[in-house]
């Protein structure tokens, strides 16, 4: 496991150095392939970074946006990760990026990731940058601690790109990518703030066993050092 780690005093300064090391990476995407896509988490923590990132100068026109996971949820919820990316990202000078997101009003969860697994596999791949978050239960995306598709979500030969995902403690039914997707990423970057998760995450990274600790099958199976952002 390969992590470079990058630690600040307070989630601004968190939030100013990762928009300008993502917004760099996007950058170099575009002036070598022409575009560039970034996978963004949802949840609380990536308000602050959205805001700044939607600031920076880059061809945001050549830029494809989507998500790494999703509730099965209208986008108009204010627990849709697509709202939080809309309301907070898609704005300023990041406005004019093309958006794709993961939910689509489908019957049934399975056939929304389906619907949702099309549109990801148009996308140019490996992705340029994947932003991870982390829950309390050491949950990354929609991998979480005894779901259903869980084994599916972190085989490292999966060929889905999108799962379903229900478990206990994710609330709503979820869309996820999956594992070989996310860790092949030219820039990985997992953010987390607060001692606590920090905690959750040296526990992860100490336990044998991915299927208790899911954020632990990035670490195993990132294809680059993982960028490991934090502040208190
Ligand atoms: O459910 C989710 O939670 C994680 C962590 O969210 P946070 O609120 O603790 O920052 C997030 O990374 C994931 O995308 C989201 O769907």
């Amino acid at each position: 496991m390969s992590i470079e780690r990058h630690d600040f005093s307070n989630s601004s300064d968190l939030a100013e150095a990762l928009a300008t090391a993502i917004a760099e990476k996007l950058d170099e995407a575009i002036q070598a392939r022409g575009h560039s896509v970034l996978a963004v988490s949802g949840g609380t923590t990536p308000k602050r970074l959205f805001e700044i990132l939607s600031r920076k100068n880059i061809d945001w026109n050549l830029v494809t946006i989507t998500l790494v996971d999703e509730r099965f949820i209208s986008p108009d919820h204010e627990r849709s990760n697509e709202k939080l990316v809309r309301d907070h990202l898609l704005n300023n000078q990041a406005g004019v990026a093309k958006f794709i997101g993961l939910y689509n009003p489908s019957a049934t969860a399975e056939t929304a990731g389906i619907a949702a697994a099309n549109r990801i596999s148009a996308l140019p791949r490996p992705f340029d940058v994947v932003v991870l978050g982390m829950g309390l239960d050491a949950h990354t995306a929609s991998f979480f601690p005894g779901g259903d598709r869980l084994d599916q979500a972190l085989d490292p030969n999966e060929k889905a790109l999108v799962v379903p995902m229900q478990a206990e403690g994710a609330g709503e039914r979820r869309l996820t990518l999956t594992l070989p997707l996310l860790v092949e990423a030219r820039m990985l970057v997992m953010h987390i703030e607060g001692n606590e998760k920090l905690t959750v995450l040296d526990e992860a990274l100490a336990c044998e066993d991915s299927m208790k600790k899911p954020v632990r099958a990035v670490f195993q199976h990132a294809k680059t050092p993982v960028q490991l952002y934090w502040a208190p």
